[in-house]
């Protein structure tokens, strides 16, 4: 098993990861609290509040799990087509493998993903949303001191099943998305290269951006039911499940409810998926 293409998705997704935090903030809060009259508003409040460090919420933990997530994620998709197509990663560009073939590993590289991806984005989302400044003298400290304390807080409170709050609906957001991410990566590169060629890093850079914008304009429904779960511990509202969620969601406050964050997923899935892909190709040629 090809272990550069773990390694690579590990500093790939690092790189896009600090990128794209900032953005990922202001999306979280948009989609679980309804405080904020839109983007602007919650990046004057998040600022005028918690300074720049607000943005940065949460991002210590995502930068060490991302380590385990993206390389999973590249590493699993990369053996799956390898696995499917008996093509290794520098002979895919003169061997295309079907469409069909990226879709499933695509698929697969989500799957598995999902259950690393899923503790760590718990954290994160429950720290995002605590919009309390720094501790400072008089005022009441933060819920969760920080990411450990997070995790150790969910886990006596909720018990150690509480860290796969939102699973179920994480697992149904990223699998299909990531054949779909995977797929118009390929499909954009192959439109702007000869037959057989790698692609150029113009190329690479608007290709992953734009993978990164279709996968999450079909995946912010089901982000915003994955956060609304991840943020209903025991003593917050409970849904039911997916479905129940999803309901009640739309009830309360319109269908409108499913494209919350979708204008700040795509701003930010664009530079964060193109410097991922750049990184991630360029990383397998060197050491090709
Ligand atoms: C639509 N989904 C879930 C994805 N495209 N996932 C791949 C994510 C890649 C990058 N770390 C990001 O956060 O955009």
């Amino acid at each position: 098993m090809p272990v550069e293409e773990f390694v690579a998705g590990w500093i790939s997704g690092a790189l896009g990861l600090v990128l794209g935090h900032p953005f990922d903030t202001v999306k979280v809060r948009l989609q679980t609290q309804t405080t904020y009259r839109g983007i602007i508003d919650c990046m004057v409040k998040t600022y005028r509040h918690e300074s720049l460090l607000g943005f940065f919420k949460g991002m210590s933990f995502p930068i060490a799990s991302i380590a385990v997530v993206n390389s999973v994620l590249f590493g699993v998709y990369s053996n799956t087509l390898l696995a499917l197509t008996a093509t290794s990663h520098q002979e895919r560009w003169a061997q295309p493998p079907s469409y069909t073939q990226v879709f499933i590993a695509g698929c697969t590289g989500g799957f598995v993903q999902v259950y690393c991806l899923a503790p760590f984005d718990l954290i994160k989302v429950r720290l995002q949303n605590q919009t309390e400044p720094r501790a400072r003298p008089g005022s009441p400290p933060p819920r969760y001191r920080g990411p450990v304390h997070c995790a150790a807080s969910i886990c006596q409170e909720e018990g150690p099943r509480g860290l796969f709050r939102g699973a179920w609906a994480l697992t149904l957001r990223d699998t299909p998305t990531l054949g779909i991410y995977f797929v118009t990566y390929e499909w954009l590169c192959r439109q702007s290269t000869p037959d057989g060629q790698n692609p150029s890093s113009a190329t690479v850079l608007v290709a992953g951006g734009f993978a990164g914008i279709t996968s999450w304009a079909v995946a912010t429904p089901l982000d915003v039911i994955k956060s609304r779960m991840q943020m209903a511990g025991p003593k917050h509202r409970v849904y039911r499940g997916v479905l129940d969620c999803m309901a009640r969601s739309a009830q309360q406050e319109g269908l409108g409810v499913f494209f919350r964050g979708l204008t700040i997923n795509s701003a930010r899935a664009f530079p964060v998926n193109a410097v991922t892909f750049l990184s991630y190709e360029y990383l397998l040629r060197w050491w090709g």
